[in-house]
């Protein structure tokens, strides 16, 4: 598991023949074929069994209307695939710890030090406590694969991948959601927002095209730790699930969200390209729909949350 960001994948071998033939199909074969349902989970199934062989099945569930299930329209990964613009990770700038065989929060620790810097004096040890988020507004800086440390270490908690049960649920009028299977407690990590690494610019061309159809996947990242010091500091990166991504593209947006995101560095020494690690930040109950403010901590301001949603062509962000 060690493995799970330390890989170089580019947008542009993503794999996309399936994809394309089903588009092909005329309306009234999809329309004929219960076959859908059954391809889409086997594509969760075979694209994430080796990298999560232990997580719960994902269902599909419709009880809204006739749709087998969500357009397959994307690739499913729990990867950061890297467009052309974007650097894949320099191992050569990444450090490890040289602790053995645990990390302990009182130690000397070259990750917990790294943790630290963006630490105010009243925290302290890792992000995490017994498996579960700290501090929720601070970027997390886990162990990572040149680390002496084992699989044991406390600060190794996102790179063990999903151990919660959730469904991909149609919802009356926000499309597809995704609802908790099991009692999911508070600050417990949910899932990676994978997709495509893209800049800025071809952020802002997309989400001119997604906004025709009204649907985005479009993340900026745009975290307040990255502007730390930085007065021009400007967004450089988003990520984009609409070609590529896992569950977590689901994941509506809620002025009162049980959900959060977390930015998360493990084999990627680059602080302008975090995995966004999706926590609740509450119990979540069986049932109950996952979701999160896509303007970042809700601040109650809710109504404009909303109009923003309404008006802006949904480019998620998450600065504080
Ligand atoms: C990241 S996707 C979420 C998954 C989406 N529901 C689907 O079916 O694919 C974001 C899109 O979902 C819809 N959406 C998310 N939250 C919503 C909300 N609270 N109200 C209405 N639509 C919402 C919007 O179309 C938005 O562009």
């Amino acid at each position: 598991m060690r493995e799970y960001a330390n890989v170089r994948l580019r947008a542009r071998d993503l794999p996309h023949r399936m994809q394309d033939y089903l588009n092909t199909l005329p309306p009234f074969v999809n329309r004929a074929q219960d076959y859908k349902r059954t391809i889409f989970k086997a594509m969760i199934r075979s694209n994430t069994a080796e990298i999560e062989p232990c997580a719960p099945e994902i269902d599909i569930i419709n009880s809204v209307d006739d749709e087998q299930c969500p357009p397959l329209e994307f690739y499913y990964t729990n990867y950061m695939w890297h467009s052309d613009s974007v650097p894949t990770l320099d191992a050569s700038k990444l450090k490890g710890c040289g602790c053995y065989p645990v990390c302990l929060p009182d130690s000397k620790c070259s990750c917990l030090k790294r943790q630290q810097d963006f630490y105010d004096e009243t925290m302290s040890g890792f992000n995490y406590s017994q498996g579960r988020l700290k501090y929720e507004e601070y970027p997390i800086f886990e162990c990572n694969a040149l680390c002496g440390c084992d699989e044991d270490c406390r600060n190794r908690v996102v790179q063990h991948g999903r151990k919660h049960a959730i469904n991909i649920e149609k919802t009356k009028e926000k499309g597809w959601g995704v609802f908790a299977a099991e009692h999911i407690p508070a600050k417990t990590f949910v899932g990676i927002y994978s997709g495509e690494f893209i800049t800025d610019v071809e952020g802002e061309t997309r989400g001119k095209i997604y906004h025709l159809g009204s649907r985005t996947y479009l993340f900026d990242i745009d975290f307040w730790h990255l502007k730390k010091g930085k007065e021009d500091w400007e967004v450089k990166y988003c990520v984009d699930a609409f070609h590529a991504g896992n569950f977590t593209r689901y994941l509506n947006h809620s002025c009162e969200p049980n959900c959060l995101l977390v930015p998360v560095y493990i084999n990627e020494p680059d602080l302008e390209k975090p995995m966004l690690a999706i926590f609740t930040s509450k119990d979540v109950y069986v049932h109950q729909e996952l979701c999160f403010s896509y303007f970042g901590p809700p601040d109650g301001e809710q109504e404009e949350d909303v109009s923003r949603l309404l008006e802006h062509g949904f480019v998620i962000s998450y600065s504080k």
